[in-house]
């Protein structure tokens, strides 16, 4: 059987994806510091695949403690990295803190895939390397466009490390650049847990929704889309989670023909800031307490993929619809409301 590193297992898409890869039958190994989240994400996927996962509470930005892990598991086959922080804002306030944790803990683990030759790396990249598309939706060629942020920055150089270490080592590996993940497993056991006032729109939603948040704002709507809000390409979290099961396999079965593969995973669909409102207050039944403010400084106009080389290449189908991401989302910020320490969801409260 095929061991597997997750690195940030106890985050939201990494929790999401040990699902999938336990379903279908990997061994599993988790690192998280949980400096972003907190390991009782565990309890949820013992839960929903009846496996106890191993989690090693490792910063991975300390080499010593990252390369003890390979040296206790000599038989991983392969990593997925998903550690990072990933706040946009907090990466312009904190630039140092986001290029150091970001670059130093990817740094950190390809030198243990080389120490250890370990054949499949698998990076967790994002459509912010595209910045304000000429054009959409963008395909994997589309010209990159300098990163708007630190976080982003961190995201295009990660890329390139990883590109130039894939010309010089036997490693295999695939970049993946995510658009909007939302959303939570069906089974709603796990989901999406923002520290703090959440950045992202979906979890803005949800909070306003329960009354956690007394209003939101949308950020703006008086550009050049057809509702005058920000078009993204949203994506459910598990569907994002299948397709890095599929990029193991893809590599596994020795189908890539590069050295570092590049896959777009986004639904194919544009929809507005909205719009997704809209559909929310439908799924759920709930009237929004919304407000229209002013643009986020920032901001990506207009963005969707084309999704056609993962759907091609690695038979990605896409099980959910965007009804399916908001009510799951919806559904899991009910849960929460009844565990008081994940509603608080502060890092000291987490842990
Ligand atoms: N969620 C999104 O919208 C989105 C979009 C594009 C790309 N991404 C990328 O996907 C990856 C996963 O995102 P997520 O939404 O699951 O984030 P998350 O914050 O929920 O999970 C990241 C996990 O990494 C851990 N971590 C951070 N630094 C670490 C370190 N130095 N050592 C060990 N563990 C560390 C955190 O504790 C956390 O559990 C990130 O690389 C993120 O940049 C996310
Ligand atoms: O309270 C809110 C929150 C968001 N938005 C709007 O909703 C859209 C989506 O915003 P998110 O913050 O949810 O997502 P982004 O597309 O801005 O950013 C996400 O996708 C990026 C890739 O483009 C990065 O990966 C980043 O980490 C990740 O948060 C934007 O137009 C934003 O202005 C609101 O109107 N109100």
């Amino acid at each position: 059987m095929s061991k597997i590193l997750v690195t940030g297992g106890c985050g939201y898409i990494g929790s999401h994806t040990i699902v999938d890869l336990v379903e279908n039958g990997y061994e599993v190994i988790s690192v998280d510091n949980n400096s972003r989240s907190t390991s009782r994400i565990f309890e949820g996927i013992e839960k929903i695949t009846g496996k106890k996962i191993k989690n090693y509470k490792v910063d991975l930005c300390n080499f010593d403690d990252t390369f003890a892990i390979f040296q206790e598991n000599e038989d991983i086959t392969g990593i997925i990295h998903f550690a990072a922080f990933k706040a946009v804002g907090e990466s312009v306030e904190q630039p140092l803190m986001y290029f150091e944790n970001n670059l130093v803990s990817l740094i950190n683990l390809l030198k243990c895939v080389q120490e250890f030759n370990i054949p499949h790396f698998v990076f967790s990249s994002s459509c912010t390397v595209y910045g304000n598309p000429d054009k959409i939706p963008v395909t994997e060629t589309t010209p990159p466009k300098p990163a708007e942020s630190p976080y982003g920055y961190t995201k295009q150089m990660g890329e390139q490390i990883i590109n130039e270490f894939s010309k010089a080592n036997a490693a295999q590996c695939v970049l993946l650049r995510y658009f909007n993940p939302v959303g939570a497993h069906p089974s709603i056991m796990i989901g999406e847990l923002p520290i703090g006032k959440p950045a992202n729109l979906v979890p803005a939603i949800t909070q306003t929704a329960i009354g956690k948040l007394p209003l939101m704002q949308v950020y703006g709507d008086d550009y050049d889309t057809r509702d005058g809000s920000c078009v993204r390409d949203f994506i459910h979290v598990s569907d994002i989670a299948h397709a890095h099961t599929l990029a193991i396999q893809f590599l596994e079965q020795g189908k890539s023909t590069k050295r570092c593969e590049v896959f777009n995973l986004g639904s194919g669909n544009g929809f507005t800031v909205l719009e997704a409102i809209k559909t929310f207050e439908k799924v759920s039944g709930v009237h929004l307490n919304y407000v229209i403010g002013p643009r986020r400084p920032g901001d990506v106009i207009a963005i969707y993929a084309n999704n056609d080389f993962a759907v091609k290449t690695l038979g990605w189908k896409l099980k959910y619809s965007l009804e399916d991401m908001l009510l799951t989302a919806w559904k899991w910020e009910q849960r929460l409301k009844t565990d008081e320490k994940f509603y608080q969801s502060k890092p000291a409260d987490l842990n």
